[in-house]
């Protein structure tokens, strides 16, 4: 597996496969993975022949500076685990290489009017940091094909908004949550969770869980405040949204019959903040 810190570099791998007609997947992350991200090598690896992962922690994503400053960075680990998973190579800049200019560099894009909900309503800005950032990545690579986690349902929408913006013509793959044997989604901020938060985040799951087995038992309005109720009296657990929406605009659903309906939920466990969803139709 190579390790490419610049673009260049990066570039100067690519160029050859690239001519020999060699299909060139992405799968972006920021690093500390798990198995929901090597679940995204492997998939990645049934639409294209040379695999490049990316790390990079993006500052301009971040709206809490602790969240910037503690994520987790454990560099070896994952090298052996994209290693062991298969990839081809590896492209781990540091944030000068991606922001020449500085990380206060103008980018604004319109997302639409998703980009301000849900997410979007509690870290301002982050649809901004993130779509800025794989534009970069996209340029850096320009892949045939690029791999992103339901388990960001949001961030999916808001990157093919990005593309249609500037009509790359990049294959988006959503890849199913991947999950602990418990229900849990997987997630580098896990790390973060005390004995204690780790059976207090099971909640999301749970909450989640119980709107898809009882869909045809409840209204809407009816799932959601049931739904809600599970995040009544436990302590140090904090919903910030449990919405049934609609899976296009992130809109609350108006009705049963749309043609794409999800749940979603963030919650802080502890001082962590998860997100997670799950897929009604
Ligand atoms: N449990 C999971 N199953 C499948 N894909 C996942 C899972 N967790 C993350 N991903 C996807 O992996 C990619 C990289 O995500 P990222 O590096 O932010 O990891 P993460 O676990 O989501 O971390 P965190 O949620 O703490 O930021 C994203 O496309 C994300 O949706
Ligand atoms: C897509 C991404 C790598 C951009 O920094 C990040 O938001 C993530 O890991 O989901
Ligand atoms: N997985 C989404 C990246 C973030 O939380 O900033």
């Amino acid at each position: 597996m190579e390790v490419f810190k610049t673009k260049g570099a990066l570039k100067a791998y690519l160029k050859p496969l690239k001519a020999s007609g060699k299909k060139i997947a992405l799968v972006p992350t920021m690093g500390a993975l798990h198995n929901g991200h090597i679940s995204l090598i492997k998939l990645a690896e049934e639409h294209a022949d040379v695999i490049i992962c990316s790390i990079f922690v993006n500052p301009t994503q971040f709206t809490d500076l602790k969240d910037l400053e503690k994520y987790p960075r454990p560099i070896e680990h994952d090298l052996a685990m994209l290693d062991d998973a298969g990839c081809n190579g590896v492209f781990m800049p540091n944030v000068e290489e991606m922001y020449p200019f500085g990380a206060d560099e103008n980018w604004y894009i319109d997302l639409g009017n998703a980009e301000f909900l849900l997410e979007g309503e509690f870290r301002k800005g982050h649809y901004q940091g993130v779509t800025q950032i794989v534009k970069k990545l996209f340029d850096a690579v320009e892949p045939d094909v690029a791999m992103f986690g339901q388990k960001d349902f949001q961030q999916v929408l808001m990157i093919k908004n990005m593309l249609a913006h500037f009509k790359l013509p990049i294959n988006i793959i959503t890849c199913p949550i991947i999950r602990e044997d418990d229900g849990l989604a997987m997630s580098s901020r896990n790390i973060h969770l005390s004995e204690r938060d780790r059976k207090n985040a099971l909640v999301l799951s749970k909450s989640l869980q119980f709107v898809i087995d009882n869909f045809d038992s409840y209204s809407l309005a009816a799932l959601e405040e049931k739904a809600k109720s599970f995040y009544n009296n436990i302590d140090d657990v904090e919903l910030d949204y449990f919405t049934i929406a609609d899976g296009n605009t992130l809109e609350p659903a108006k009705s049963k019959d749309e043609n794409s309906l999800v749940a979603l939920v963030a919650a802080k466990v502890g001082s962590t903040r998860l997100i997670d969803n799950m897929i009604i139709m």
